[in-house]
């Protein structure tokens, strides 16, 4: 745990941990391609084999933010709350949006901030993984990684979160994908095909 975040929540608040930080942006590479959407949409899962199948870099914003911080997701939100997850959620997204050439998995919060949104709307192409409550519910319910999810009843949960943030994913889509009931190695070449066809209408 290089930042000492359980062992001494006073010193936690360093937003800049003491990871390194991301590669300097490589030269081409394609716009950067941003994964958004609830928790289960697949961004993580789906990001990791979409990046592989156009020879991209994967980065994962939360493994990312973990490997920094050298704790995970939730030891940060028991200890600096939502608030200090999200400072430090949004400084890693600038950094990594900056990136050309990667597919960015975020987390599903990432859009609430307008300034995030912003960078994602300006920086690259975005796709919002959509799912309905049911499917992400019965996704993640024997999940305990996912803190906002530990509540009495996690399905009402996200249910809520879901009809708070899809004007959210809607806004900052340039398109948006059903992962509902396609397999995700059919949902990664649909979302080629998809990707593709978005490029050569530009
Ligand atoms: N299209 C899909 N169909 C079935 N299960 C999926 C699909 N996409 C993701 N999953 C599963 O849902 C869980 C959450 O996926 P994850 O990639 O972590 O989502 P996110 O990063 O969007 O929260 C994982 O167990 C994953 O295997
Ligand atoms: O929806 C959210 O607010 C969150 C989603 C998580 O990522 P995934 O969407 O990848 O599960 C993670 O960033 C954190 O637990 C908060
Ligand atoms: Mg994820």
């Amino acid at each position: 745990m290089n930042d000492s975040l359980r062992a001494n929540p006073a010193v936690a608040v360093d937003v800049s941990c003491h990871g390194q930080a991301p590669d300097a942006p490589a030269a081409g590479g394609g716009r950067p391609i941003f994964l958004v959407g609830m928790m289960g949409a697949g961004k993580t899962t789906i990001g990791r084999h979409l990046a592989k199948a156009l020879n991209r870099e994967f980065v994962d914003l939360d493994l990312a933010l973990e490997s920094r911080c050298g704790v995970p997701v939730a030891v940060i939100f028991e200890i600096e709350g939502e608030e200090g997850f999200r400072r430090r959620e949004s400084q890693l997204l600038d950094q990594y949006s900056q990136q050309q050439g990667i597919v960015l998995a975020t987390g599903g919060g990432a859009v609430l901030a307008e300034q995030n949104r912003g960078m994602l709307k300006e920086r690259g192409v975005v796709v919002y993984l959509r799912a309905t409550s049911e499917e992400l519910y019965q996704r993640v319910a024997r999940d305990r990684q996912r803190p906002l999810l530990q509540t009495d009843d996690p399905r009402a949960r996200v249910a809520q979160l879901l009809a708070q943030r899809e004007p959210l994913y809607e806004e900052v889509a340039t398109l948006a994908f059903d992962t509902g009931s396609t397999p995700i190695s059919q949902a990664v070449q649909d979302l080629v095909a998809l990707l593709e066809q978005h490029e050569h209408a530009r």
